[in-house]
C-alpha cells in the first residue's frame, strides 16, 4: 500500500486545467520534493495528497482510502499539513489570544485554532515540548507566538503538524520568506526528522533546488500541470530535466547531499 497514489488524475476549473494525467506513487518512508515554476500546479497536487480537494478525473488514494469514498475530515487527522495557502489554522486568533508557542503546538492535538484545554493532559504538554525540542526551538515554549520571528514560526508550525502523530507530513513552501540562517535551520530540522522518524513520510513543495533537504529520496517535477519526471532524486534532478522544467538552461551541482542550480551563461 502507498501513502499517496494518483492514477490518471486531472484537476480542472472553469476554462483551466490545473493538473493533467498525473500518475504518482509515494511509498511509506519516502521523502519527496515537488519542484516546478510558479503556477505549475504544485499546491494543487499537494492539496490532493492532503485530502483537501478532490480530483476532477482519475483516482486519488491517501493512506489506503480513495477520495470520494471517505470522510475527508477523518482522513486529514492522519495527515500533517503546513501550508500558508490553505490556512487551516487561524493564526490571527492565536496572536490575539496571546497563545504561546507551546499552546500553538498543543492545538495540533485537537486540530483546532483555539486551545481545548480539557483535552490536553500532562502527556500532551510533554509531547508538545518534545516536538519543539525536535524542531530546535525548545526555548520558545513560553514565548508568545505573536512575537516569534518568521523562522521560529515556521518551525513551530511543523511541530504543530506533528502533534497529531501523522503518517505523512506535507510541507508547502515551508522555506518561503525565511532568511538564510532561518532557512538552513529549518532544512536541518527537516533532515533530523527524516533521520529520527524513519516511518514518517514527507512531501515538500518548493521552487528552489537549494532548499531540497539532503534526506530527500524522490523528486517530482511539474510544468504546466503535467509531470515532467518523477522518481529517485538522483535520476530526476538532472540538468536536462531541471532546464526543461524551469524553461532555461541550467547547471546543476550537488555538494554534501544538497543541490544547487544556476543558469548557463
Ligand atoms: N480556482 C482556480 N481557478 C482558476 N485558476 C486557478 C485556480 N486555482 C489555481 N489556479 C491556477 O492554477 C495554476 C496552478 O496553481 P498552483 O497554486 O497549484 O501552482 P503552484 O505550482 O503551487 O504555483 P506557485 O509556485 O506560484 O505557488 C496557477 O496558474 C493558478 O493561478
Amino acid at each position: 500500500m502507498h501513502v499517496v497514489e494518483l492514477e490518471g488524475v486531472g484537476v480542472r476549473v472553469v476554462g483551466k486545467t490545473l493538473l493533467d494525467a498525473v500518475d504518482w506513487q509515494v511509498a511509506y518512508g519516502d521523502h519527496w520534493v515537488v519542484l516546478g515554476p510558479n503556477g505549475a500546479g504544485k499546491t494543487t497536487l499537494l492539496s490532493l495528497a492532503a485530502a483537501v480537494r478532490h480530483p476532477t478525473v482519475g483516482a486519488v488514494t491517501v493512506l489506503g482510502h480513495r477520495l470520494g469514498r471517505v470522510d475527508l475530515r477523518e482522513l486529514r487527522r492522519h495527515i500533517g499539513l503546513v501550508s500558508s495557502d490553505q490556512a487551516l489554522v487561524d493564526e490571527d486568533l492565536m496572536e490575539e489570544e496571546g497563545a504561546t508557542a507551546q499552546t500553538v503546538v498543543l492545538t495540533g492535538h485537537t486540530g483546532t485554532s483555539a486551545p481545548l484545554w480539557d483535552r490536553y493532559g500532562e502527556a500532551e504538554r510533554e509531547r508538545a515540548l518534545r516536538l519543539l525540542a525536535d524542531l530546535g526551538c525548545k526555548d520558545l515554549a513560553d514565548r508568545r507566538f505573536a512575537v516569534c520571528s518568521q523562522g521560529e514560526r515556521a518551525r513551530i508550525r511543523v511541530a504543530r503538524a506533528l502533534m497529531g502523530d501523522p503518517a505523512v507530513l506535507l510541507l508547502d513552501e515551508p522555506f518561503a520568506g525565511l532568511d538564510l540562517p532561518a532557512r538552513e535551520d529549518l532544512i536541518t530540522a527537516v533532515e533530523n526528522l527524516a533521520e529520527t522518524r524513519p516511518v514518517l513520510t514527507t512531501v515538500t513543495v518548493t521552487h528552489h533546488l537549494e532548499e531540497v533537504p539532503s534526506t530527500t529520496t524522490h523528486a517530482l517535477l511539474l510544468r504546466e500541470g503535467r509531470v515532467l519526471a518523477a522518481g529517485p532524486v538522483t535520476d530526476v534532478l538532472t540538468p536536462g530535466h531541471l532546464s526543461e522544467c524551469f524553461g532555461l538552461p541550467l547547471h546543476v551541482d550537488r555538494l554534501h547531499g544538497r543541490w544547487y542550480a544556476r543558469s548557463v551563461r
